[in-house]
């Protein structure tokens, strides 16, 4: 990353002896981890950059055939018509005579291996068995996003395609509650597919709790991520309104750790069975997933994606995701590729649920494309023939990163997944040690100099909230990330240089009061802070190029994310927005070029150009995160649902909008 010199920072009277001493030490850490890294590097060769993955041969099935399983003709017919499989997946074969016998199951099977037909087509086949009572709902699926529910209520419906008897339906945040509501009360569904925060919205406030009397089957998909603190809290409240007799509960999910087995008992009933489809001797990812990780400067990342995408884009067939750390990168990295010439879909949790879904719809059905997300789309969303699964910044966790990169690579198909860092993200890869992630070797990650000038001349027509908005989620991400070992100071420093980056010369963005002490950065120099913001009031004021209405040189945003630990996420925070775009470069220099970031130092263009060095990375720790350090939304109200709040800091409330 960026040298600690930079511009934006002001004199501290911590910052001396010991401030160079301890430079000098996160210098000799990183020289050292650098070795370790050329050394991998070495031995691996690195997959260059995108032919589109051919559909290779498979074995994610099996031999064994859903005609020989005990399920009723629509349901057979359904899946040889509608669906038009015959053969069972590992999963489905695993599991599926277990869940049709009745018994509880928590099953591991890895992305895009057939979990959502392995746990619905045996809960439907529960109410052939006993028929649902009238007005009562017998099967709740629960998932942590509102696509992933959209997803699998498809699914469902697509296996009822000749059950017209059976109703699915589906509720979640985003959508008026008041219309879902008597939607469900008119006709309660004999499956819901559900969000936890709306579902539990329903089951407190809105009079649903009696018609889960009946409850048959429960089902969490993604289970790890549901029963992990930020869904935690509202799934014990919803087990709380169903019936606990005879009731059958699922737990699926790609990524099983731990601590899930320890809470499990939460929802399962004593002596369910766990299957692991992947085994203690296998990696979690799917093989004919080729991964690679390149590290590079902050600086560089910009131009590299720009070359990354430029090469994807090569193939006709290339559809691509590319992940960011929070929504507001995802919309600050949208403009600005836009500006640069790759157009790019978007998808967060500060777009409308409307447009999440239109979003959503379109790219599912393009031949080809590219999807900027959030962790909305990491998990369980299926869209069928991605290519290539980019990754930038440091995941949340390593469960995030195979969710992530499961994205691609889904029932049987090859994949290519890159994971972009900094040198002082590299630290993640330890988590990822068990993976068969080969590292890009230096000279193969250069950005081209096409993007190189292409983004160059990018950067200043981003528009300022963009970039003030970009710069406060980032501040609020990387403050908690345990893993980087950051000093606040530190922190707002490197925050500086990535404003910096974004074409802000002379100072960061202003951040409110209030913003700065919910991130717990009060007292930190480098910081710009003012007590209210120009713009912050009103959204109106001139877009780009609209109205010439200048009020502020730089940009500057409210208070919306400080108290969600860096998670720039869910629906509905404002920011305030100075109207105006920022002006040219005062020196007539592009922060497309290294010397026009502010970048004192010099080795931070090494870093890219050279040897791969970066400069003060710490390099140390991140290790043995169990839970993901930014699953927790600042929303005080339950998980999942609208997310119209802001951050309060409050711990727990990890939701489906949160991303
Ligand atoms: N038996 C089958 N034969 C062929 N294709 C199948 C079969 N079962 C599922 N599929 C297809 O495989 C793809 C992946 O399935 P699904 O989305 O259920 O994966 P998953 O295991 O839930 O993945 P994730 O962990 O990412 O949620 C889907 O497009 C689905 O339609």
């Amino acid at each position: 990353m960026t040298s600690p010199g930079n511009a934006f920072v002001q004199p501290s009277p911590h910052r001396g002896k010991h401030s160079s001493r301890h430079h000098h030490q996160r210098i000799v850490d990183q020289q050292h981890q650098y070795q370790q890294l050329q050394q991998q590097r070495d031995q691996h060769t690195h997959p260059t950059l995108p032919s589109a993955p051919a559909t290779s041969a498979s074995n994610h099935l099996t031999d064994a055939l859903f005609r020989d399983l005990p399920l009723s003709d629509n349901t057979q017919r359904a899946l040889a018509e509608t669906l038009g499989f015959d053969r069972m997946t590992h999963v489905q074969e695993a599991t599926m005579p277990l869940v049709l016998a009745g018994s509880d199951v928590m099953a591991k099977a890895k992305t895009g291996t057939g979990k959502t037909l392995a746990f619905c087509i045996p809960a439907l086949e529960q109410l052939r068995q006993r028929p649902p009572r009238a007005g009562s709902i017998s099967v709740l699926v629960l998932s942590p996003t509102r696509e992933l529910a959209q997803q699998i209520h498809v699914e469902a419906s697509k296996l009822l395609t000749f059950q017209k008897a059976l109703k699915a339906d589906l509720s979640y945040g985003g959508t008026n509650v008041n219309a879902e509501r008597k939607r469900l009360l008119q006709r309660p569904p004999d499956i819901l597919v559900a969000t936890p925060g709306r579902l539990l919205d329903h089951l407190e406030n809105n009079g649903l709790a009696p018609y889960f009397q009946d409850l048959r089957v429960l089902i969490l998909d993604e289970a790890d991520q549901l029963l992990d603190m930020g869904f935690r809290p509202a799934i014990e409240k919803i087990i709380g309104f169903l019936p606990s007799h005879a009731r059958q509960t699922l737990l699926f999910s790609a990524t099983m750790p731990k601590g899930v087995k320890e809470v499990a008992g939460l929802a399962m009933r004593p002596g369910y069975k766990f299957i692991d489809t992947v085994g203690a001797e296998e990696q979690d990812t799917n093989i004919q997933v080729t991964q690679s990780a390149a590290i590079l400067p902050l600086d560089q990342h910009f131009a590299y994606l720009h070359t990354l995408l430029s090469k994807a884009k090569q193939d006709p067939a290339h559809k691509v995701i590319v992940f960011f750390t929070t929504a507001r990168l995802v919309g600050y990295y949208c403009e600005l590729m836009g500006k640069a010439g790759i157009q790019a879909m978007e998808i967060h949790s500060r777009k409308s649920q409307a447009t999440r879904t239109k979003t959503s719809d379109q790219f599912r059905v393009a031949k080809s494309g590219i999807l900027f997300s959030s962790d909305v789309s990491a998990r369980g969303v299926d869209y069928e023939g991605i290519t290539h699964v980019v990754q930038m910044g440091v995941p949340s966790n390593r469960e995030m990163y195979v969710h992530r990169l499961g994205r691609t690579g889904r029932a049987g198909r090859d994949g290519q997944g890159i994971l972009v860092l900094t040198p002082d993200e590299s630290f993640f890869l330890r988590d990822l040690k068990d993976l068969p992630v080969s590292m890009i070797p230096t000279q193969a990650c250069q950005p081209d100099q096409a993007s190189l000038e292409a983004v160059r001349r990018a950067i200043p027509s981003v528009d300022e909230r963009a970039v003030g908005a970009a710069y406060q989620a980032w501040l609020g991400f990387y403050n908690s990330v345990p893993g980087l070992k950051w000093s606040k100071t530190r922190l707002v420093e490197e925050a500086n240089a990535f404003a910096s980056i974004m074409g802000c010369k002379d100072q960061p963005p202003a951040l409110l009061k209030k913003t700065v002490g919910m991130m717990g950065l009060r007292g930190v120099p480098g910081l710009r802070i003012e007590g209210s913001l120009p713009g912050a009031s009103g959204r109106n004021g001139g877009h780009a190029g609209g109205g010439g209405n200048v009020r502020k040189r730089t940009p500057s945003v409210s208070s919306d994310a400080g108290g969600r630990r860096g998670r720039d996420t869910h629906g509905g925070g404002r920011v305030g927005e100075p109207s105006q775009k920022r002006p040219p470069h005062a020196n007539g220099q592009s922060p497309g070029q290294a010397q026009s970031y502010n970048f004192p130092k010099p080795d931070v263009r090494m870093g890219s150009e050279g040897a791969g060095r970066g400069d003060g990375a710490s390099g140390k720790g991140g290790l043995g995160r169990e839970r993901p350090y930014r699953d927790r939304g600042g929303r005080g109200s339950a998980p999942t649902g609208g997310g119209s709040g802001r951050g309060g800091g409050r711990k727990g409330s990890g939701h489906d909008g949160s991303r």
